[in-house]
């Protein structure tokens, strides 16, 4: 293992900022050292937006993009090196996400893609850079998706407990935990997506912060159900998702079949709507002792409570809890994968993408 200091950046489907962070990774250890959030301008975060939603654009606009995008990120490290006090020198390589504008895992031309010109990060860095970690899964038929299943079972497995993991970002995934068996991860559904973006049209407010609004409203238990038929909650795994699929364009589909609902009560719903797809899919794996929660949804209480009554018997906790930040759980995550590559290690797990084997992951930028 090329043990050493490793920079992770993820910018995920919420949009809500660039997160980075440091941490020194050797064969048994991840440890966190700093962490930080790049803001994203607006007028960034909305082409993003209509891009993910599959509006036009052209090339050009496309190739701009991937400069900006380069360049956010490599300020966000710069600004995360800086605060830490650490010069890049003593930093072996960031493990660079991107920015995933489109996630089509199925069909006849499957596809992903996570932009932000990851040249630009290595040179204004001057830190070798690993990115495009999706795609080579994808090439021996995976989904490219959910990769973090197997940082979580380095990180967070226990030898006899059956544990889950569940991360609540834009889309939600859930790592599964179970000893003795193969591991296996999936996305559930939507996330934080919809509540965000409900609240985004009715309110001009980024999310409903301590899911307060939402805690006023009350479930449309017809809008719900009908929600909750989606095709895709009851695809079995390997399946993974993303705002291609649930958007706006989506809850305003279902919007249509019903007399206006007060847009509280959309809120309460769609809140309800992401505990019970986990919940569902929580049990239909079997259920688990502890589901260990990270992600900004961990920081909604509604959603969180709603978790705990669904699943009785479950400890619904936050993975601070057994020591890894959930809010960094992503960027250490791509932090491991670089890891990984530069030690010549597979990153993918064939039982959670459904690829035909495990393969190293990403493209090296060198310095
Ligand atoms: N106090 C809070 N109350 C309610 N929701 C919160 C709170 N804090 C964070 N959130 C939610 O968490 C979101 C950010 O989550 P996170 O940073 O995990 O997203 P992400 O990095 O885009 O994730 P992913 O890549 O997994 O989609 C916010 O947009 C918001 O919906
Ligand atoms: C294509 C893509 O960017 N997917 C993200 C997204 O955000 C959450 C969920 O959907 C998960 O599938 C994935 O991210 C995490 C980091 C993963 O690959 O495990």
């Amino acid at each position: 293992m090329k043990t050493g200091r490793y920079v992770g950046v993820m910018s995920g489907t919420s949009l809500d900022g660039i997160d980075v962070v440091l941490a020194a990774i050797d064969e048994h250890t991840v440890a966190q050292q700093a962490s930080y959030t790049h803001p994203i301008p607006l007028d960034i975060k909305q082409q993003i937006l209509s891009m993910c939603q599959g509006q036009a654009v052209t090339l050009s606009q496309l190739g701009e993009l991937d400069t900006r995008l380069g360049r956010l990120f490599g300020e966000a490290v710069i600004k995360m090196l800086r605060n830490a006090g650490v010069n890049g020198r003593e930093v072996t390589a960031i493990g660079c996400h991107g920015q995933t504008v489109w996630h089509q895992p199925g069909g006849e031309f499957p596809c992903t893609l996570q932009i932000g010109d990851n040249n630009l990060v290595a040179a204004m860095t001057g830190i070798t850079t690993v990115g495009d970690f999706r795609r080579r899964d994808m090439a021996y038929g995976g989904q490219g998706a959910p990769l973090v299943p197997g940082f979580h079972h380095a990180l967070l497995a226990h030898p006899t407990e059956r544990r889950m993991v569940l991360n609540i970002g834009g889309i939600a995934n859930l790592s599964l935990l179970l000893p003795g068996q193969p591991i296996r991860g999936y996305d559930t559904g939507p996330g934080n997506m919809l509540m965000d973006a409900w609240i985004w049209r009715q309110k001009g407010k980024p999310y409903d912060l301590d899911a307060i609004w939402a805690a006023g409203g009350k479930i449309h238990s017809e809008l719900l159900r009908r929600m909750l038929a989606d095709r895709y909650f009851s695809l079995p795994a390997p399946k993974s998702t993303g705002r291609e699929h649930f958007n706006l364009g989506w809850l305003n589909q279902q919007l249509s079949q019903f007399m206006p609902i007060p847009p509280r009560d959309v809120q309460a719903t769609l809140a309800e709507l992401t505990a019970r797809s986990i919940s569902q899919q929580v049990m239909l794996s079997g259920g688990c002792e502890h589901l260990l929660v990270c992600g900004g949804g961990a920081r909604n209480p509604l959603v969180m409570a709603r978790l705990s009554a669904l699943l009785p018997g479950i400890e619904v906790s936050p993975t601070d809890k057994y020591g890894v930040s959930g809010d960094d759980m992503e960027a250490l995550a791509f932090a491991w994968l670089a890891c990984r590559t530069l030690s010549g290690l597979p990153g993918n797990l064939p039982s959670v993408t459904g690829a035909s084997r495990e393969t190293l992951l990403g493209a090296i930028y060198p310095v």
